[in-house]
């Protein structure tokens, strides 16, 4: 896979999943990350075709949760990310799903305590050496290129240094998320700080933070030098983002989600999730379509609450009501 000039779907909890990502494909994202999974999860399924709908399962042996779907449609630009905190299961979990996707991430920014608790995430930053034998055990033993994305280290230096360390190991591209891991999501990212790091390598940076109209996408390229672009709430809050011809109406791309959940028998409680953070950068839950869709059971009180009853129907091929 190129990283040079594209745009990116960032890796997104609960909601990366293969209706989103095609969403966002769909509306013009060349590279789509899905959510990050734990290695631990990972290495307990067993890979599965699912005949029905088309689509290659990673179900959880002994239980039906499927805990990474991904389809052939996207099998040349879906890119897995892993949380992980040792090189033997991150490459165990990557061996199991690596012909079915087209590159292979390693989380190094998530500050949430669970991931830092576990020493996944941004605990990995202060571990150069841990970071080397993760990103050198994938790269020897897989086809696929091999990448992670970083949030900025205290320093503008000291994240630097850490760059060109990782760049040693041979990955294909570096994500930068333009913020610290003590900084919040409102804080402004730093997009000189990414632009330190891509002046300093070779590799192509993807620089991440920020990016919420077509036009920020130029933006951020001019002032950090990078090429490549993810975005995250940008996307989650309206996904035709990546459309050259302008958003599309946040009611059209929710419903084009829906369908797209439907047909891929997306589950509810992620689906339910995913429209939920939709809804909430422009709405409230606690209005008449937030708890509507809280009540929801299924895909189908879904369908009958965005009028999407036809096509249900016409997926499922069975009466709805
Ligand atoms: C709902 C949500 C879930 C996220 N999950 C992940 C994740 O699984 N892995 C990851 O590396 N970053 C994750 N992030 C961080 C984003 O990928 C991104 O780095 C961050 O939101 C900054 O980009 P933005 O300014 O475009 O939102 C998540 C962000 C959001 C909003």
């Amino acid at each position: 896979m190129e990283y040079q000039n594209k745009l990116v779907l960032a890796p997104m909890v609960r909601v990366g999943t293969l209706p989103f990502r095609l969403l966002a494909a769909h509306y013009g994202a060349d590279i789509t990350y899905g959510e990050e999974i734990i290695d631990h999860r990972l290495i307990k399924c067993e890979r599965r075709v699912n005949e029905v709908i088309g689509s290659t399962d990673f179900v959880e042996k002994g239980t039906e949760s499927v805990v990474f779907r991904t389809c052939l449609e996207e099998k040349n630009h879906v890119v897995f990310q892993v949380g992980t905190s040792d090189a033997v299961r991150a490459l165990t979990a990557a061996q199991l799903v690596c012909k079915d996707i087209a590159a292979f991430d390693v989380n190094m920014g998530c500050p949430k305590s669970f991931s830092i608790s576990g020493g996944m995430g941004a605990a990995l930053l202060s571990k150069p050496d841990l970071i080397h034998d993760i990103l050198t055990t994938l790269k020897r033993n897989l086809d696929i290129p091999v990448t992670c994305k970083i949030r900025l280290l205290k320093s503008p230096q000291d994240t630097v240094e850490l760059a060109r360390r990782i760049e040693r190991t041979g990955v294909s591209a570096l994500t930068v998320h333009g913020r610290k891991v003590a900084d919040r999501p409102r804080d402004p990212a730093k997009w000189n700080e990414i632009a330190d790091i891509v002046a300093a390598l070779s590799i192509p940076v993807i620089a991440n933070g920020d990016v919420f109209e077509y036009e920020d996408f130029q933006r951020i390229k001019v002032a950090t030098g990078a090429s490549s672009v993810m975005v995250a709430r940008g996307a989650l809050w309206n996904a035709s983002i990546f459309s050259p011809n302008g958003k599309l109406p946040w009611e059209d791309v929710k419903r084009e989600y829906l369908r797209k959940s439907i047909s891929w028998d997306n589950d509810v409680k992620s689906t339910k999730q995913t429209l939920k953070e939709m809804i909430m950068h422009y709405s409230c839950l606690e209005l008449p379509e937030g708890k509507a869709i809280n009540k929801a059971c299924n895909l189908a009180d879904l369908a009958k609450l965005y009028g999407e009853e036809k096509y249900y129907q016409s997926v499922r091929g069975s009466c709805l009501f």
